[in-house]
């Protein structure tokens, strides 16, 4: 079976030690479309936006993302990035060491599809914990075993105008920029194995999208103050091609901002590519 959710589920996958320096911050910065000095200028006033510590563990790897999952048998070809969320204890500092220890913490079967959990914790040398994260993979062609189909509670948005509603235009060469953040899967380079995934053309990084859309609602709706985000999820509801523009828009809602992000214009207008958006204030 290529998915064995009972060796899968609960396993550890173990610890892993990282750095990140301020050119590493200023790049990420950069490659989910910063222009404020406030995320490109080393310095005494740059600042990180948390998105960070989802890339910081793999910041420097130049492989693809390797699926050495236990339990689970799957090709890169099969994969999409499902959905994301990131909480901090604190405002992350712009350079600094860390240990990951990342598991499995769920696997549900979607019939035509497999969806992968795992949960990650970032801890300081000192121990002390500086951010979790949660994420889950989209496995396509996978599922149909008997499993839990899985549940999770939507997000739902405003029935009134949005607090902010701005588009970003998604640079051609984005994705080529954004997999110098470590994340080098050719889905989002190499046209041949983007059709042979079932694309016409490579798609942009999920969590691309994520930085854009973290960056754009803390720039609107929390005057561009990084160390006010908490934490921040969304659900990836649809690809992105590079070129295209992204609209996004979000509402202050009990006390946290709820969005969404779709494509604007063109033939793909109003395709929605995010769901699920929160981002929770401090
Ligand atoms: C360890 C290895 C690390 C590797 C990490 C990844 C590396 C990265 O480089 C990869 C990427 O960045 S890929 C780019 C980012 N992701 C995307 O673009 C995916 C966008 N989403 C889609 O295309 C579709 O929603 C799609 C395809 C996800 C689902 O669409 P459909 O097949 O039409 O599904 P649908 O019929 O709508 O729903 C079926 C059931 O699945 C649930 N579901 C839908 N979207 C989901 C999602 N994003 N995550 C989790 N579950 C999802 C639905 O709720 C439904 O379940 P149920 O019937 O139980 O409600």
């Amino acid at each position: 079976m290529p998915i064995d959710p009972d060796v899968a589920i609960g396993a550890e996958l173990g610890s892993v030690d990282f750095a990140w320096t301020e050119s590493d911050v200023l790049l990420y910065h950069l490659a989910i479309g910063a222009t404020d000095l406030s995320y490109t200028l080393e310095g005494p006033a740059l600042q990180v936006l948390p998105s960070f510590g989802v890339v910081a563990p793999t910041f420097r790897m130049t492989d693809p993302p390797p699926l050495d999952l236990p339990g689970c048998d799957i090709d890169l070809a099969q994969v999409v990035h499902g959905s994301q969320s990131v909480s901090v204890e604190a405002p992350l500092p712009t350079s600094g060491s860390a240990t990951v220890t990342t598991r499995i913490s769920e696997v549900w079967d979607k019939g035509k599809a497999a969806v992968i959990w795992q949960e990650g914790v970032a801890t300081a040398p000192s121990g002390e914990r500086l951010w979790t994260t949660r994420s889950s993979i989209f496995v396509r062609g996978e599922g149909g075993w008997g499993g839990d189909r899985g549940s999770s509670a939507p997000v739902e948005l405003p029935d009134r105008a949005p607090d902010t509603d701005t588009t970003y235009d998604v640079l051609a060469q984005q994705a080529l920029l954004y997999r110098l953040c470590g994340d080098r899967n050719p889905l989002h380079a190499d046209p041949d194995f983007a059709k042979a995934a079932g694309f016409p053309a490579p798609i942009l990084h999920g969590l691309c999208t994520y930085g854009i859309v973290l960056r754009t609602l803390t720039e609107t709706l929390l005057g561009g103050d990084a160390s006010r985000v908490a934490g921040f999820g969304v659900k990836f509801a649809g690809v992105v091609y590079p070129g295209e523009t992204l609209r996004i828009r979000g509402w202050r809602e009990d006390g946290r901002i709820v969005g969404s992000a779709t494509i604007a214009g063109g033939d793909r207008d109003g395709a929605p590519v995010l769901s699920d958006v929160a981002l929770t204030p401090r």
